[in-house]
């Protein structure tokens, strides 16, 4: 077995520290190599520090299930889904998924319109913050937007951004989030079940909550996915909705059929739960990123102006002509290592990595943010520097060893493109339009909420925003 933090045998090695999540495997790294175990209450967590280690793992069949950690599955009975099941029902979510995802947008024009609405509305929130000439934080709308792209795929609309269901709704995905941390400590520590009565044990690690918020998200999608029902045309699928209810149709008397009404639900929150957040936080970490780093933001803005006339949007087929802005994209995903050890996968039968056992049921983590930070991939790796991704003629490099924001292999994020495409739209329309610097006398700092070492959320800070003429 892989050397490591073995502690105590039902307990787990709990840290007596005050260090950050990262130093602390930073730490583990030099003193046990590319792999090791850290095991966190019973659970045997196997943390890998190496691209090609990483690569190997997440390729092979037996690494593919996710851990069958009830949290991780909005504390529902069945693996439903795509970020969290397993097998047939996994495989053919991700490929309807990722089937939408080409059909909506990317090449044709749906999604990228979606984008450009609301990259628009995001454009009046920061014009409303530049009036306003005071230090405020980036525009609540930001959150509104990205939720609008997802229901535009999903459900075809797009909600206006005061509109309070939609508020609502942002709010409660954000709690569901929030409260994910406390409701994993019983698949960490499963004999609590034995001392504290259940009633007990739901309301203080936040189970109720979270089935709460839960079924009121549910709630959401069943409203949407009835009206779709009703008003399907199978001569012209309008979304995702529409073409999962045509492949529930067409499937129903295959033996090995996977697709339900409430399979459906669970891909819903999934894309809500995985495309939110990470999109909106990577959007602010460029800003406080550029804010810090202010030649960085007048080179894009250099790169913006000769490439967009002003007032366009850019579109996919910009991305070759602004290799500044995807270079400070790249960059920032690297510093931010928002998913700082990745989504877990668990070994689904006892296997062999690195030249040791990884025995069935351990959890596998990349540590991206070591690797993201590692002096073996990267030269000054804890310098903002979008130069790096550049090469001598100014050209887009896209090589990059040791570079994962998305994941690498056979679970690798399905929603990269357009994640991508978001980020691209959206940040150089910002830095047409505005200049944003650290409000004088203030400081802008870097660190994550130090709360969740998991997701490396900003901390919400004040900025100045200034029209640019
Ligand atoms: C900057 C934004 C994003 C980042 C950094 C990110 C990162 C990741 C990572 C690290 C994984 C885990 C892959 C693995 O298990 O090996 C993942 C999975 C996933 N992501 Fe994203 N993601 C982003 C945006 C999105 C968006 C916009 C969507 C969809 C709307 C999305 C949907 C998913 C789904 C469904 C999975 C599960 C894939 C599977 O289990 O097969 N993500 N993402």
């Amino acid at each position: 077995l892989p050397p490591g933090r073995w502690g105590l045998p039902l307990l787990g090695y709990i840290p007596l520290t005050t260090k950050s999540m990262s130093q602390q495997l930073t730490d583990l790294r030099n003193k046990h190599g590319d792999i090791y175990i850290w095991r966190m209450g019973t659970q045997l967590m196997v943390f890998l520090h190496d691209h090609n280690l990483v690569r190997e793992a997440f390729n092979r069949p037996e690494i593919q299930d996710r851990p069958d950690w009830r949290s991780f599955r909005f504390n529902l009975e069945e693996k439903l889904g795509i970020l969290t099941s397993n097998d047939h029902v996994w495989l053919n979510n991700r490929r309807f998924t990722l089937k939408q995802l080409r059909d909506l947008g990317m090449g044709k024009s749906k999604l990228v319109e979606a984008v450009h609405t609301q990259t628009r509305l995001l454009l009046e929130e920061f014009k409303k913050q530049a009036d306003g000439r005071k230090p405020m934080p980036v525009p609540h709308g930001l959150n509104i937007v990205i939720i609008n792209i997802v229901w535009q795929m999903v459900a075809g609309k797009q909600f206006a951004l005061d509109d309070p269901r939609i508020n609502e709704f942002n709010d409660m995905t954000d709690d569901l989030i929030t409260s994910f941390g406390l409701t994993a400590a019983p698949d960490f520590l499963p004999w609590l079940k034995y001392l504290i009565p259940s009633p007990i044990l739901k309301h203080v690690f936040h189970i109720n909550a979270m089935d709460n918020l839960r079924d009121r998200l549910l709630q959401y999608f069943k409203e949407e996915i009835d009206h779709h029902k009703e008003t399907l045309d199978p001569d012209n699928p309008r979304d995702l909705i529409d073409a999962y209810l045509m492949e529930m149709e067409e499937r129903k008397d295959q033996p090995d059929n996977t697709f339900n009404e409430n399979d459906l639900f669970i891909v819903i929150l999934d894309l809500f739960f995985a495309g939110k957040e990470t999109t909106a936080s990577s959007l602010v970490w460029l800003i406080y990123y550029l804010a810090t780093y202010t030649e960085a933001q007048h080179k894009m803005q250099a790169e913006v102006d000769e490439v967009l006339p002003k007032g366009t949007l850019a579109t996919l087929q910009d991305r070759a002509r602004l290799p500044y802005t995807e270079a400070v994209i790249h960059e920032t995903l690297r510093v931010s290592s928002l998913i700082s050890t990745g989504v877990s996968h668990a070994a689904s039968k006892d296997t062999m990595l690195g030249g040791y056992v990884i025995p069935k049921g351990a959890i596998i983590n990349s540590s991206n943010i070591t690797i993201h930070h590692s002096s073996r991939y990267w030269d000054e790796p804890h310098l903002f520097k979008p130069e790096r991704w550049l090469d001598n003629n100014g050209k887009f490099n896209t090589k990059k060893e040791g570079f994962m924001p998305f994941s690498i292999g056979k679970r690798q994020c399905v929603g990269e493109g357009l994640a991508r495409m978001e980020m691209l739209i959206f940040s150089s329309a910002l830095m047409q339009n505005f200049t944003i610097t650290i409000p004088p006398g203030a400081t802008l700092s870097l660190e994550s909420v130090p709360r969740n070492p998991f997701f490396r959320r900003h901390i919400i800070q004040n900025l100045m925003v200034t029209a640019r003429n």
